[in-house]
């Protein structure tokens, strides 16, 4: 079984291939995902919802995101292991370091953090060390008290040139992949094709490189909320790996996500 690399997934997007990729944060699920061929499994500090019932990821430790890792690394094979410094975890270059050291050492290929150009020379400073880097723009949850709320990001032009330009600058810093949450889809599109690296999007119309879910959102179990992008693949399937065989197949022919499950 060829594992997936970074080089992989830019390999796919090269070939116009659609990535998938899931949360995961125990063994068993991460093992389930991997049999049904998802491409990369993000410890999201998500976790802090839908695990942990908190009303936002402000609260997600270091320690948290570790032990999760650990665990997903168990039980993961082929899959790409990326994994979210939490908030206030990468505030200086030093504590970035600190706190990253601890999540590859935890069994993550990749860390993934919020946030735009202020986060360059930190970007840099990871990857002269060994670390890859996953940015994270549009709809930041760790900001969600500076957005106040969870909402769709990069609707004023202004706004969205704005997006456009720190995608660019994180890409020029070293950042090998870019997740995308809650954008119009048009900025997904364009944002996309302005990058070399790959693009996932959530949230961010069909056009981007690849989607992720939190895999709660993808059974219909979340605690909480069902965002709108997000889709019960459970509901229509009625086995949990033939839902996630549903969410591969659907994304990579581009069927998902449909106009329901964007933004404008
Ligand atoms: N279960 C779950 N799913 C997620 O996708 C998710 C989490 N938790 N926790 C961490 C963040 C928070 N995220 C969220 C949470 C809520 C919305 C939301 O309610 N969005 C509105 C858009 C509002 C607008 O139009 O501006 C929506 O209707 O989906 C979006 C992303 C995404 N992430
Ligand atoms: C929604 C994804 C991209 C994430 O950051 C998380 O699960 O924490
Ligand atoms: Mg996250």
């Amino acid at each position: 079984m060829k594992k997936v690399t970074v080089s992989g997934l830019l390999k796919k997007k090269q070939a116009g291939e659609k990535i998938t990729s899931l949360t995961a944060y125990d063994a068993s699920f991460a093992k389930m995902f991997d049999e049904q061929g998802v491409d990369a499994l993000l410890i999201g500090d998500s976790l802090g919802m839908v695990l942990q019932g908190q009303d936002d990821t402000l609260p997600v430790t270091i320690d948290d995101i570790a032990y999760h890792t650990k665990s997903v690394r168990r039980g993961t094979e082929r899959a790409f292991v990326l994994a979210d410094m939490p908030f206030m975890s990468y505030a200086t270059p030093e504590q970035t370091y600190a706190n990253a050291a601890t999540l590859m050492a935890a069994g993550a290929s990749m860390v993934k953090m919020e946030g735009g150009s202020w986060l360059c020379d930190t970007i840099k400073g990871l990857n002269l060390r060994g670390v890859p880097v996953c940015g994270h723009l549009g709809l930041t949850p760790q900001s969600v008290h500076v957005f106040g709320g969870f909402k769709v990001q990069g609707r004023e032009a202004s706004q969205a040139e704005k997006l456009l330009s720190e995608a660019k600058a994180l890409e020029e810093a070293g950042v090998q992949l870019l997740v995308l949450e809650c954008v119009p889809s048009s900025l997904g599109k364009a944002v996309s094709e302005a990058l070399t690296i790959p693009v996932i999007g959530i949230g961010a119309g069909k056009d981007t490189d690849g989607q992720i879910l939190v895999m709660h959102d993808m059974f219909g179990i979340s605690a909480n909320y069902m965002p709108k992008f997000s889709k019960n693949y459970l509901v229509e399937t009625g086995d949990m790996r033939k839902a996630v065989s549903k969410y591969i197949e659907d994304v990579q022919s581009g069927a998902f996500p449909s106009a329901e499950h964007s933004f404008e």
